[in-house]
């Protein structure tokens, strides 16, 4: 396979297969293909929606109750049944599913968003399959700013959150038309777009079905991941080996490369969000760990920890001389590495009561300066 960390996005029309309710003959050709990338090496977060509608068709026949609920509330009915299809599915193939629901809150909060992005990345290197969706029972309508409110945005913050190197919109059109093919017969598949300008932007209709954002959703979520670094392919998924084809770097569907490296752009958000407000000092091993053997920054190795930072921001690490080594996203707050300089990494929660892991700052996390 190309690509080793994947997030594929289902879309509701693809998992209802045109039909109102889950399609589980659908769903098993998406397993079966997540299943195969998983025995390739390859790990794979799902960002699935369907909910909204399994809801519906859970509800069918009580119309008084269906009156009485929210799209939150019967989001919360399919929510489960979505999940249980999917974890029964996955266990076929023997393979553990979890489930994570976000909302706009726990992206924009960092201490959430950490939270998150560990949690998903032990699930993924534990070898199971996260299956993710938007928290809609708490994500109101009326409080905008805890809304995404469309999984192909979603998909795209999961994949920045994951450090994915490929996100793939599986969806119930071959990828991006010229115009939409439901109202164009004649509308012809752009294969490859290198970029997101505001001509692209232009083609992305709605939708019409029971999906939520159309292709203007979809543009925007490659517009984000590829930005970070991720490349994005929007296909079919009622193509039998869509995802496989995607994983393979063969796409059918559209193509949009990513215009720089995902380290790259990693490296300059760390470089370019150095805090202020303090810095870490190491030994000479450690400085000498980071500089030539590309290792994580441990507990072990730091001297001195001065002034003020929180857990997730950027901060610059010297050696004993004041020399900076590199700059790197941080773990631990500064009053909590002060508890824990000096101590070896399987001591961390006997001395905090708890635990982020056994780095200060991790290698991928890292920028030598
Ligand atoms: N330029 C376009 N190219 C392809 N599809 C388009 C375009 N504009 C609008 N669409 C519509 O977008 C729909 C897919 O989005 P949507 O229904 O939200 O799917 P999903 O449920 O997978 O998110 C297609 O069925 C199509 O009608
Ligand atoms: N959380 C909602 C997501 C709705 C949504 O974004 O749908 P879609 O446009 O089909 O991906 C659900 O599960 O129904």
């Amino acid at each position: 396979m190309r690509y080793r960390r994947i997030v594929a996005k289902f879309g509701t029309s693809l998992l209802t297969a045109g039909s109102d309710r889950l399609d589980l003959e659908a769903m098993s050709r998406l397993v079966g293909q997540v299943v195969r990338l998983r025995q390739a090496g390859c790990q794979v977060a799902v960002v699935s929606s369907g909910a909204q509608a399994a809801g519906r068709h859970r509800l069918r026949g009580r119309a008084a109750t269906m009156r009485a609920l929210s799209r939150q509330a019967i989001a919360s009915v399919g929510q489960s049944h979505l999940m249980q299809s999917w974890d029964e599915l996955f266990d076929w193939h023997d393979t553990v599913v979890a489930q994570v629901l976000l909302t706009r809150r726990d992206l924009s909060d960092r201490l959430a968003y950490l939270n998150a992005r560990n949690t998903l990345r032990d699930l993924l290197d534990a070898g199971t399959v996260p299956i993710i969706n938007e928290n809609d029972a708490v994500a109101l309508d009326e409080v905008l700013a805890t809304r995404i409110g469309e999984n192909d945005s979603l998909s795209a913050y999961v994949a920045n959150l994951v450090d994915a190197d490929l996100l793939v919109i599986l969806t119930d059109v071959a990828g991006l038309y010229d115009a939409d093919p439901r109202t164009n017969p004649g509308a012809q598949l752009i294969r490859r777009v290198e970029r997101i300008d505001a001509r692209i932007e232009a083609l992305g209709g709605g939708a019409h079905g029971p999906g939520t954002g159309g292709m203007a959703t979809k543009l925007r979520a490659a517009h984000i991941a590829t930005q970070a670094g991720v490349d994005v392919v929007i296909c079919s998924g009622r193509e039998p080996e869509a995802l496989i084809a995607a994983a393979r770097g063969e796409t059918t569907g559209t193509y949009f490369p990513a215009p720089g490296d995902r380290l790259e752009s990693r490296k300059r958000w760390i470089l370019g969000n150095i805090t202020r407000g303090g810095w870490i000092t190491v030994d000479a091993g450690a400085a000498e760990a980071l500089r030539a053997r590309g290792r994580s920054l441990l507990p072990a190795g730091v001297a001195a920890v001065s002034g003020s930072f929180q857990r997730g921001d950027s901060v610059e690490v010297r050696d004993l001389e004041g020399n900076r080594v590199a700059a790197g996203l941080v773990n631990y707050s500064s009053e909590e590495l002060e508890r824990i300089r000096g101590v070896r990494s399987d001591r961390i929660a006997e001395v905090l009561g708890y635990s982020y892991g056994e780095e200060v700052v991790h290698r991928d996390n890292l920028v030598l300066l």
